[in-house]
């Protein structure tokens, strides 16, 4: 009963109010590896970006929010608890890379707890710095500075993974049976140049349409092929045909170029196209917050609608339906490297 697992989640403001929205914000965007710009230049800009901004996602939180607290947290601690049932090795914990419950407190109290070995699970199917590496960098640097003596595995990314697609899959298809006009796949987005410092590979189309022509190596660095990955392997299990879905990011912030489409501008042309009733997944988020909630479930909702189109449903993320819980359990043990 000494191996733990540790399941990590980007993390949520302590309440919808905007003072802490602003110190979540702060925390989140001076993150070198979400703002990838040096000091100086990034305090600038983030607190630029905090002059306004608290103020519009508090609001967005409050619309969002549950009386347990925020989806996000609600949620992963659901999936916390199933976990507790299908790993018997030592405790399953929850930390977050922003915000409460800290990476730092979780992995003190498991050295007081006499625990020799850890698995970290950064809950995100598709590697990207901004995610992934901040996660585990974060791990790397309380290990080093409490000079923790565990021994560490990392989840590997899970885009393509049988346990992950099956559970997508198995969770989607309440919604795939029923009558749609279309599919879209919202990722969540990211700046091109997060991918440009990555890969640097002069071919390499940021445009391209599909993921077919990508080497295993840079597939490995390029969360946008990544995400192209999971919705081919998603369409073939889920026997979609082609046209029938498509792939979009979301989430754009600031002006930098991000990777494209855009779900905004997707939202209308496929309304446009004369796309009715329209389903809606976020393969990049494990479980539903205010990216999926808030962005897609009411603005996107309301900006398919005004568009021309007559339904968008949203289908809920893995949370802890109980395919993933038992994908995530397996995940864990097969698909781990050392830190
Ligand atoms: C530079 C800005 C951002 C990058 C890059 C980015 C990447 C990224 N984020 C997620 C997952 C989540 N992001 C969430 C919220 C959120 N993200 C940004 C900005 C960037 N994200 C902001 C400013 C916010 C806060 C909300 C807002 O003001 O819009 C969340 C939800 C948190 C919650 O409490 O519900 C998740 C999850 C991924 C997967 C990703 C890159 C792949
Ligand atoms: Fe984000
Ligand atoms: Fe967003």
């Amino acid at each position: 009963m000494t191996h733990a697992l540790v399941l990590i989640n980007l993390g949520s403001p302590a309440s919808p109010k905007v003072g802490d929205v602003r110190r979540y914000l702060d925390q989140f965007l001076m993150d070198p590896y979400v703002v990838d710009l040096p000091w100086p230049l990034r305090r600038l800009l983030v607190s630029l970006i905090l002059i306004r901004r608290p103020a519009q996602s508090a609001h967005a939180y409050e619309s969002i929010w549950w009386d347990e607290g925020s989806p996000l947290i609600v949620l992963s601690r659901r999936l916390q608890e199933r976990m507790r049932l299908q790993w018997s090795q030592g405790p399953v914990e929850l930390a977050m890379r922003y915000g409460e419950p800290s990476i730092e407190s979780v992995l003190l109290r498991l050295a007081e707890q006499g625990i020799t070995t850890l698995t970290l699970a950064p809950l995100y199917p598709q590697f990207a710095d901004s995610t992934t590496t901040t996660a585990i960098e974060e791990a790397r640097r309380v290990v080093a500075r409490h000079d923790l003596k565990f021994e560490v595995n990392v989840l590997q990314p899970f885009y393509d993974q049988p346990e992950y697609l099956g559970a997508l899959v198995d969770s989607a298809r309440p919604h795939l049976q029923q009558p749609f006009d279309h599919l879209l796949l919202s990722f969540h987005g990211l700046p091109e140049r997060h991918i440009r410092k990555l890969v640097k590979e002069p071919g390499h189309d940021l445009r391209a349409t599909d993921s077919h022509g990508v080497s295993d190596e840079v597939l490995a660095r390029c969360y946008r092929s990544q995400c192209l990955r999971t919705a081919e392997l998603f369409a073939e299990r889920a026997g979609l045909h082609p046209g029938q879905w498509s792939v979009s990011f979301q989430s754009r912030l600031g002006k930098d170029k991000w990777i494209e489409p855009y779900t905004e501008t997707r939202l209308d042309e496929l309304a446009t196209q004369g796309v009715k009733r329209l389903l809606v997944m976020c393969p990049a988020f494990v479980a539903d917050c205010i990216e999926t909630l808030e962005e897609i479930g009411d603005r996107g909702r309301e900006q398919f609608m005004a568009a021309g189109g007559e339904e968008l449903v949203l289908v809920p993320c893995l949370n802890d339906h109980p395919r993933w819980v038992t994908s995530l359990a397996q995940l864990c043990r097969r698909n781990v490297q050392p830190l």
